[in-house]
This record gives structure tokens, C-alpha cells and sequence, in this order.
């Protein structure tokens, strides 16, 4: 049987060296000056929302016609504003959350989100991917000269918080060529090379990480949760924020209410790209494959999930060398979001990494299915790993792919580290002004009792402190509260009396990333917690 071709990085808007960023420096203004309303609004926008005048404006738009876009690089400047202006429109800044959306900014976006192959909702696509500029043109893509397009908050914080995303995105953009080529070297049974391109891989990872843990450096947690984060919610499963529809987009659809997960860095897909390339599975939370669970054993499976049409599609969780184009349905669900599949909103068994898929640009979501089609590097070592244990090169395979895996299970852990500062303690600790930045008190409902006080009083301390508990209470007051998994479109609440932080499906935040960490450990050929560990079990 003939294999199928490696996928061509150009064939999927994807560049050898910026990955997937624009080999292009993003549009810094759209050259056209038919579309100078939206620039106008765009430059003035973090003054208008705090001005609570951003709707006016908003409402003032003439409706234009996106069709004269003609670049992607174009495309994707007007879709960054149209992010940004719908949803500081949407959210507002001490105003109540506006469940219909005006067709000077709702046609535009759906058209240009329509040529993107992309959803007309605030993405990662659209504040990382395509919301920077270089400070020096010649110099690097790296924190040293980098800038944002934009930002909801008018804060450095979310600046640093973009670009320390998008810096990621740059450096780990020579990982993908190496993928590639470390497939190809399978295919021909290559060992030595294939070790050697591994080692490459796995140096590239571990930069990643130590791009990671930079954001600790100029993003300040409180801004990011109570300033940056409401601003990226989306409106799926928001009832709680006033939004129990959706977000009704005037003039398309015939008006009807969309509901749509907000951005998060889940819709990277250089991430779901190293997921696929080290068969890294990943489940809704709380559930196991029936079979392969602590995978020490070959995982020689493909999960195929059927599509809402009828069709299909390989998941994330090929490991095979070949596509295996049975259906198998190892596990309770395996909801799929490859091309053009909507995902099963509101499924509590949404497999949530998968259906990130459906938030990415099209190209980018069909070269990741394209690469399950094709990745086989697990595979291979796995078959090494039962052959002969006695050939030196069978155990520096083994060794040099487990530490690949282990870079992306520490990136993983640096990562809760990252959620439980940045979201777990901001929300405990609460707000340290009395409404937390958002809906102001004439709006605000009689809040229920909290730890036998009102949300109101409990606030602050007379000082900067903030008061235990503070952050219980209305979900009128703080819109926040019920928007914990706002980025991600699942709206967490916090149990009353429980510092649990959920999600709508049920699903625990913290819990939720750990099995994700988890997971990418079971990816290993000898799954110890460190690699110190398994090198150790080896000796
Ligand atoms: C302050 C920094 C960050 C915070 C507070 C944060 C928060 C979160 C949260 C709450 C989730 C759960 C799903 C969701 O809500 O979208 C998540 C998932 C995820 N985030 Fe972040 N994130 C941060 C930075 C980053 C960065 C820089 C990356 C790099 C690409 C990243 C990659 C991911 C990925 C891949 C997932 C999916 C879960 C997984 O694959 O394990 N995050 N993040």
C-alpha cells in the first residue's frame, strides 16, 4: 500500500521559518481608505471604551464591504480589529454585556472570518498570530523586538501576555520542518538521523519552555485575570453573564444567536502539532481509553471520529505509521472538529483540546489533519522498543523520544503553575475595587450572602487588601466569577461554599489540565515522571 504524502508546509499557509506566523511582518494599516472607520475607531478604541462610548461608535459605523479585501494579510488586519472592536462591544467596561451585535460590525466580521476559514469570535489566531510588529525590522522575533497591533485593556501586561505567545509561536516555528523530516526518516528506517533530528526537536522544546516561564516577568496576574481575561470570553455558556443565547449578530444568519468559545492559546497549533507528531492523546476530562490507559505498551490504534456529516476524520490520536481509516471507538466520545465539523457544543464528553480546532484558521486545522494521516514516529520506536533492547541505538531512540516528550509534559507544568497564579489565586483573592473593573453599581442586583456578609461588603478592607472571600458572590457584580473558563468558552463557576473552579460541563479547571499533563507522560515509551527517573530504571 502506497503511503500517503508528507504534507507541503506551503500548501497550508505555513512558513519553514516563522511556522505559523505570517512570514510577513502583520499589516500595520489597511492601505484602502475606504476602510479608515475602522481604523479611526481601532486607534481610538481603549480611550471610546473607557469613555463607555465605544457603542455609540460602534453603532455610528457605516456597515462596509469586507469582500474589497483582497490580501490575506489585509484580511487578517481586519479581522484582528473586528476582534477587538466586537468584543469591547460585547463586554463594554461598566456596562451591562450586549447580546446583539450591530451589522457595521457582525457582517464584516463574518465575511472576512468567512476568508480566513476562521469563526467570527476573538481567537488566538487573531491577537498572536496577527497582532504584532518588530521594533527593529531586521532584528528578531523574539521578546526583544516585539510590539503588539492592539490590545483590549490598553495595558502592557496583555502586551507582554500576547507576545510572550507569540514568541512561543516563533520559536517553536522550526519544529514543524523537523516533524516532517523526522517522518520521512521513519519511512526509511533511519535511526541514526532520526536520533539526531529528535535531539534537535527536543532542544526546541525546552527553548519553549523557557519562553513560557517569561510571562511571569512583565504580566501582572491581577491585571490578566480582572483587566485582560473578561474581555476574551467569548459567549458560549454565558448565560450567567446575561448572554443565555449567545451573541445575536445582526444582519447575518438572519440574525440568529451565535455561540461561540472565546481565545485561548488551547487554539495553538504548534502545540496540537507536537501533540500529534508524539502521540500524545488526549480524552474529554475524567475519562481513560478502556484499553492502553498507562500506554507502557504500543498504542497502535487511530481514533477516527464520525463528523457531523457523515464523514470520517482522523482525531488528533493517530499514532499509526499508515492512516487507519476505521472507524474505532475506543472511548465514550471522541468528538472531532477537523475541517468544517461544527463541534458539539455543550457536550459535557467534548474532547475541549479537539474542538479548539474549530477556532483555528482553516489552513492550519487541515495541516494538522493532514499530519495525524501521516505521523508514525511513536509508532516506530514503540516496534524498536520491543524488538532487540540490546542494540545501543534502540535505547538512545527510546531515550532521546521520551525526553521530547517529557519538554512538552514540563511546558505542561509550567503551565498549571501559570493557570493557578494567573486564574485560581486572582479569583480567590477577588477584586481590590469594588466592582473589579466591570459592571457598575446601578446595574448591579442585591448580592447573596458570601461567608455571611454581602458580596458588596466584603470586598475590600479599607485597604488595598482584599477581603477573604471577596471574590464569592453576584455573578451580576462580577462577571468574572462566572467567566473563570471564559477564554475557553467554558464558563467555570464557583461552587457557593466550594473552591472548586468549574466548568459548565462539569469539568474542573485544574484537574482538567492535569490529565492533559498526564496524558502527554503516558505518550512516553517508559513513562516515569522524569527522565532522571527513567534513566535510573534503565541503569
Ligand atoms: C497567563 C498565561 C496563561 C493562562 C492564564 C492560561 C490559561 C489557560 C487556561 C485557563 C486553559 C484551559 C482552557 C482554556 O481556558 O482555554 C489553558 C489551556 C491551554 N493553554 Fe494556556 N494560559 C496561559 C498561557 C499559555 C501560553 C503562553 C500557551 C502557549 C501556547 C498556552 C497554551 C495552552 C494550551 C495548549 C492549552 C490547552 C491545554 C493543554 O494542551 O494542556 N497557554 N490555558
Amino acid at each position: 500500500m502506497s503511503l500517503k504524502d508528507l504534507p507541503i508546509l506551503a500548501d497550508y499557509d505555513i512558513s519553514p521559518v516563522s511556522g505559523f506566523l505570517p512570514a510577513e511582518e502583520p499589516l500595520q494599516i489597511l492601505p484602502d481608505p475606504y476602510f479608515a472607520p475602522w481604523e479611526e475607531t481601532f486607534q481610538q478604541f481603549n480611550g471610546l471604551l473607557l469613555a463607555s462610548r465605544l457603542r455609540q461608535r460602534a453603532n455610528e459605523l457605516p456597515c462596509l464591504d469586507a469582500s474589497r479585501l483582497k490580501t490575506k494579510a489585509e484580511q487578517r488586519r481586519a479581522y484582528l480589529i473586528l476582534c477587538m472592536l466586537s468584543h469591547a462591544y460585547v463586554w463594554g467596561k461598566h456596562e451591562q454585556a450586549a447580546e446583539s451585535l450591530p451589522a457595521s460590525l457582525a457582517v464584516p466580521w463574518q465575511t472576512v472570518a468567512n476568508m480566513l476559514e476562521i469563526q467570527p469570535v476573538l481567537t488566538h489566531a487573531a491577537v498572536v498570530m496577527w497582532n504584532w510588529r518588530l521594533l527593529y525590522k531586521n532584528g528578531p522575533r523574539d521578546l526583544t523586538n516585539l510590539d503588539t497591533l492592539g490590545t483590549l485593556s490598553g495595558s502592557s501586561d496583555e502586551s507582554w501576555f500576547y507576545l510572550v505567545t507569540t514568541a512561543i509561536e516563533a520559536t517553536g516555528a522550526p519544529v514543524l520542518s523537523k516533524i516532517l523530516t523526522a517522518i520521512q526518516l521513519v519511512r526509511d528506517n533511519n535511526t541514526t538521523a532520526l536520533i539526531q533530528e529528535l535531539g534537535s526537536i527536543r532542544g526546541i522544546i525546552e527553548e519553549l519552555v523557557g519562553v513560557l516561564r517569561r510571562m511571569f516577568e512583565k504580566c501582572d496576574p491581577y491585571v490578566f485575570y480582572w483587566k485582560v481575561r473578561p474581555y476574551l470570553a467569548g459567549w458560549e455558556n454565558m448565560a450567567e453573564a446575561g448572554l443565555p443565547n449567545g451573541v445575536r449578530y445582526e444582519g447575518v444568519d438572519n440574525g440568529e444567536y451565535k455561540k461561540l468559545a472565546g481565545g485561548s492559546a488551547a487554539q495553538s497549533s504548534l502545540i496540537h502539532a507536537l501533540d500529534i507528531a508524539f502521540g500524545v492523546e488526549h480524552h474529554p476530562t475524567g475519562m481513560r481509553p478502556k484499553k492502553n490507559a498507562e500506554n507502557t505498551t504500543p498504542s497502535t490504534h487511530a481514533t477516527v471520529a464520525s463528523a457531523p456529516n457523515g464523514t470520517a476524520h482522523a482525531a488528533s490520536s493517530t499514532n499509526g505509521s499508515t492512516p487507519a481509516p476505521k472507524v474505532h471507538n475506543s472511548y465514550n466520545d471522541a468528538s472531532d472538529v477537523t475541517a468544517g465539523a461544527k463541534p458539539a457544543h455543550g457536550s459535557s464528553s467534548n474532547n475541549f483540546i479537539q474542538k479548539m480546532r474549530f477556532y483555528m484558521p482553516g489552513p492550519h486545522r487541515n495541516f494538522l489533519t493532514h499530519l495525524t494521516e501521516v505521523a508514525n514516529i511513536r509508532q516506530y520506536v514503540t516496534d524498536k522498543a520491543s524488538g532487540d533492547r540490546s542494540d545501543p541505538q534502540v535505547e538512545k531512540l527510546i531515550t532521546v523520544f521520551d525526553e521530547c516528550v517529557h519538554q512538552i509534559k514540563v511546558f505542561r507544568d509550567v503551565h498549571i503553575q501559570m493557570v493557578t497564579l494567573y486564574i485560581v489565586m486572582q479569583a480567590n483573592r477577588g477584586p481590590s475595587i469594588s466592582h473589579g473593573g466591570f459592571v457598575p453599581q446601578p446595574h448591579a442586583q442585591k448580592s447573596p450572602e458570601v461567608n455571611g456578609k454581602t458580596a458588596d461588603s466584603t470586598l475590600t478592607n479599607g485597604d488595598s487588601t482584599p477581603a477573604k472571600g471577596s471574590s464569592k458572590g453576584s455573578s451580576i457584580l462580577y462577571p468574572q466569577k462566572i467567566i473563570f473558563g471564559a477564554p475557553h468558552g467554558l464558563a467555570k463557576k464557583q461552587e457557593e461554599g466550594n473552591d472548586v473552579v468549574r466548568g459548565t460541563g462539569g469539568t474542573d479547571l485544574i484537574p482538567f489540565l492535569r490529565q492533559s499533563r498526564d496524558e502527554t507522560n503516558n505518550s512516553k515509551i517508559v513513562p516515569t515522571p522524569s527522565i532522571t527517573a527513567r534513566k535510573a530504571s534503565v541503569a
